[in-house]
């Protein structure tokens, strides 16, 4: 079945094609000289005037490394400072790109709903605004027996007084519900735009940024915005409407008290701003502070074998401490900002109060205004007052959005270092054949060259293996392939064509990378298996699972293909999830499958049979290898040396048979350490 599908595969691999780099690899493996293997795959000798890139390559790659002339750079270049803490050094360079309007437009599907709150918010601010000259009257008629307006009867206005107490009541729970809605929609959508353009995002920001401060801005920082431009523009607006309203009627009842009140209005504005403008730093830095803290949480509870296997749990403990003590610092420094904010507030606010006394005591003695008036402006200004502090809470909160706005502009707005280049070129009739061409490339993170005018060819349906020391580059070798990352220079070519210049998302179809520590998702060994290809059949399933050596070990769990694999595969062994992997690989029906010592935890039987599962995969298999029995299985063995660049190809046998060898001297330390 699983062949069949295979065959059928939307690729419409030529078929001339295909049978052509199956028959080399066929022959290759009885094949005792790499010539033949050429010829058979239709490449040129060597010494022929139109040498294959392979060859042209040999002689340089023959030498040994004292006599190559790739040189060592490696580490050459100082290394950049990686991040440890804090912001992505490119986050901050980059401009600031947090403003309100911006933050508001980011509101611009809700603006229905908050235009009919701010409807309602007028009705019930206008209810609230009515009181103050309702008490004014009804202390008039208690202590002046004055008449009820309006021809009213006392009774009539109570009742007036109390519909429209009711109308003021139900508009305050729509706009209420009107506001929580909006918010609440406004950080789903945010969330999902924000982890949509994350899980796009090049390998190098990844490098850069962790996933606890990711996750924090997912969790909390979308919610600090929703509510700046939701619940808080509601409370700045109704402070509007009652300080507005307030001084309005302030100045209708009395324009000479309402001077002295107002008096106190610029330097509590100046305050105000100052305050604002204080909070939105410390509200940068307090987002930052609590991302770091998710970081700690996140990367520890996820490492906790490693951490309870060095008895580190005091340690752990500690450094979440430090972060935690970091949070409660900034939030100490914002208490102190509140309340010396608010406290010079309520003193300014109370020194007008009895400025006001002072002067309307005295108009009332005059005459110059009635007792229900002077009731009626106190009110209205103690209104105008709040709503002075609410506006300047108004402020200070937007700030705080700015900040945490910032954070997720930047995210919204970084451009990939990995054009994905939608528009590109769809390689239909792929062969599976790769080229890497005078590639150099240090990763963004870490200056020291990996590699230096690297070039190597992988023949169409050939069984290439990459090997060399550790950390010289051979799972790069893949991060390229999957562009991960682009190379600094050279190119890399697929059936001739730069791979900047296909479709990514079309490229990657093709391709299928197993890691040496694979990630299994949480969830059952088939969900597992469908991620290769969600239309598998069952069928299909249990074929990959036997190619991979994985089925019998499956079948035999009690709930077989549904069996839980708990966080990152963690209820499978290293070798089960690895079979686990080869297999959700082989679904994805690649032209191309990278095993990145992805048999490492196998035993060499093991290894054999799922060497020999893959053998008549009608796809270009490069395996990153350490293990001679694995190398011996190879069409060709590319060794990557010291300096950034090959040093040494040809067959197992060739590259054993040479006096001094690299690879030879590779595999006798090798053996040696074993
Ligand atoms: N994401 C990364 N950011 C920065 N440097 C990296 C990154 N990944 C690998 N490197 C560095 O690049 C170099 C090559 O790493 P790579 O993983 O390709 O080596 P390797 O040959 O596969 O090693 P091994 O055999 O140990 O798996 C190493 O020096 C490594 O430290």
């Amino acid at each position: 079945m699983f062949r069949l599908a295979l065959r059928t595969h939307r690729l419409t691999t030529k078929p001339t094609t295909i049978g052509r780099s199956l028959a080399a690899k066929a022959y290759s493996r009885k094949a005792n000289t790499k010539s033949q293997m050429y010829k058979q795959m239709g490449i040129r000798a060597a010494n022929g005037a139109n040498a294959s890139p392979i060859m042209e390559h040999t002689p340089l790659l023959a030498r040994t490394p004292n006599s190559s002339s790739c040189y060592s750079t490696q580490g050459s270049r100082p290394e950049s400072p990686e991040k440890a803490h804090g912001v992505d050094p490119e986050e901050a360079l980059a401009k600031p790109r947090g403003s309100w309007v911006r933050l508001i437009r980011l509101a611009r599907d809700e603006y229905g709903m908050l235009g009919g709150a701010v409807g309602l918010l007028v009705v019930s601010s206008s209810v609230t605004m009515a009181v103050p000259l309702a008490m004014g009257k009804i202390v008039d008629i208690v202590a002046n027996k004055a008449a009820a307006p309006w021809g009213l009867t006392i009774g009539q206005m109570f009742a007036a007084l109390g519909a429209t107490f009711v109308v003021g009541a139900l508009a305050n729970t729509g706009r209420i519900i009107l506001i929580r809605t909006a918010g609440e929609r406004l950080v789903a959508r945010i969330r999902s735009q924000l982890f949509a353009r994350v899980i796009q995002m090049d390998m190098a920001f990844f490098d850069r940024n962790r996933t606890g401060d990711l996750v924090s801005r997912l969790s909390n920082d979308t919610q600090v915005v929703s509510k700046s431009i939701t619940n808080n523009v509601s409370d700045g607006l109704r402070s509007v409407i009652s300080a507005a309203v307030g001084v309005g009627m302030m100045v209708y009842v009395s324009p000479k008290l309402t001077c002295v009140m107002l008096g106190i209005v610029p330097p509590v504005a100046l305050w105000a701003v100052l305050y604002g403008r204080y909070i939105k730093r410390l509200s940068r830095k307090t987002q930052e502070a609590v991302g770091d803290l998710t970081k700690v949480a996140e990367e520890r509870i996820a490492g906790v074998r490693t951490v309870q296997m060095f008895s580190r749990e005091q340690q752990e403990a500690r450094r979440f401490d430090r972060e935690v003590a970091r949070i409660l610092r900034l939030a100490q420094q914002e208490a102190v900002a509140n309340g010396l904010y608010f406290g010079g507030n309520g003193l300014v606010g109370n020194l007008a109060l009895l400025a006001f006394l002072g002067l309307g005591g005295r108009m009332v003695l005059r005459g110059e205004l009635s007792i229900g008036d002077m009731t009626s402006v106190l009110l209205y200004s103690a209104y105008a007052g709040a709503s002075l502090a609410g506006l300047s809470s108004f402020y200070s909160e937007m700030m705080k959005g700015v900040g945490a706005g910032a954070r997720l502009f930047y995210l919204m707005d970084r451009a990939a270092a990995v054009d994905p280049n939608p528009q590109g070129a769809v390689l239909e009739a792929f062969s599976g054949a790769v080229e890497l061409e005078r590639v150099g490339f240090s990763y963004p993170t870490r200056p020291g060259t990996v590699f230096r005018d690297l070039s190597l060819t992988v023949p169409a349906g050939a069984h290439v293996a990459i090997a060399g020391p550790s950390g010289k580059g051979k799972s790069t070798l893949a991060a390229l392939l999957l562009r991960f990352y682009d190379p600094d220079e050279g190119r890399v070519l697929v059936d001739g064509h730069d791979l900047r210049g296909l479709s990514l998302a079309a490229w990657r179809a093709h391709l299928a990378v197993v890691p040496q520590d694979p990630v299994l998702f949480a969830g059952t060994i088939r969900d597992n298996l469908l991620f290769g290809r969600p239309a598998a059949t069952d069928a299909e399933l249990v074929d990959a699972l036997t190619r991979a050596d994985a089925w019998g070990f499956v079948e035999r769990f009690p709930a077989a293909l549904d069996t839980y694999v708990g966080e990152r595969g963690v209820s499978l062994s290293g070798g089960q999830r690895q079979r686990v992997a080869i297999a959700r690989a082989l679904l994805a029906r690649p032209r191309v499958l990278i095993l990145d010592e992805a048999t490492s935890a196998l035993d060499g039987t093991r290894e054999a049979r799922v060497l020999a599962g893959l053998g008549d995969l009608p796809c270009t298999v490069i395996t990153v290898a350490h293990r001679a029995s694995t190398l011996m299985k190879s069409d060709l063995i590319y060794v990557l040396g010291e300096s950034g660049c090959v040093v040494e190809s040809g067959t197992y046998h060739e590259l054993m048979g040479r006096e001094n060898g690299y690879f030879r001297r590779l595999m006798a330390a090798h053996a040696g350490s074993a």
